[in-house]
């Protein structure tokens, strides 16, 4: 799978909802009830970070909920991804890019959701094919002003901006012409998914589904 379809497939997702939750799992039994809640709030993209010994059995799980779609984040090597997929993934996010980390995403039908954030960052992925990046990490590298910048003299290039976005922040970086979606980890609290507070949870995706 060509980068350029990557991105296709990486764009459509992003378009199904305004925000992708980064979910850092310690627990596979915590999957099931998470998702569950999450897709039900109308968040149905979700983002499983390769941060926990779990993660993997974390996205067997989650891949059987109806109606979600479940992509590991963190892929940093072309090892992540192939054990990401062998899980059930059915994308990719990194923070960043690499060369062999496209080629064995393209190699074994990943699309993968690069990160970028300078101006040479984003040109090199677009060398490589990508034209929907991340943008991380989106409040220390500038925020709406850096994706504003950005988007004057890279207007092709969408983003799913991510790292330090909050409910209250969301909003604007919606606004932007070069955003499609926001990823961030606030839906999702430790101690919600610790306690299994779903409700909670799901409460939470729902304030976010109604961003747009
Ligand atoms: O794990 C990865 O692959 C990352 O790139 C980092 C995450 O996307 C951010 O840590 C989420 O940001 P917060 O919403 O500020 O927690």
């Amino acid at each position: 799978m060509t980068p350029e379809i990557q991105s296709q497939k990486s764009r459509a997702l992003c378009q199904l909802a305004p925000v992708i939750p980064v979910l850092v799992v310690k627990d596979a039994t915590k999957a099931e009830g998470l998702a569950t809640a999450l897709v039900a709030g109308g968040l149905p993209v979700l983002e499983v970070t390769l941060r926990t010994p779990a993660a993997l059995d974390v996205i067997r799980e989650m891949a059987k909920v109806t109606g979600g779609h479940v992509g590991a984040g963190t892929v940093l090597t072309p090892d992540d991804a192939k054990r990401a997929k062998d899980a059930g993934a059915s994308f990719a996010v990194s923070p960043g890019l690499t060369e062999t980390l496209a080629r064995a995403c393209a190699d074994i039908d990943l699309p993968l959701l690069p990160g970028a954030v300078t101006a040479s960052e984003v040109m090199r992925a677009m060398e490589l094919g990508y034209s929907m990046l991340k943008f991380f990490p989106a409040e220390a590298a500038g925020g709406t002003k850096s994706l504003k910048a950005i988007g004057a003299p890279l207007p092709q290039v969408s983003f799913c901006p991510t790292g330090g976005i909050t409910l209250a922040s969301a909003p604007e970086y919606l606004s932007l012409p070069n955003v499609i979606c926001v990823g961030g980890s606030w839906i999702s609290p430790d101690a919600d998914v610790a306690e299994g507070n779903w409700q909670a949870i799901e409460t939470r995706a729902r304030e976010a589904f109604g961003l747009r």
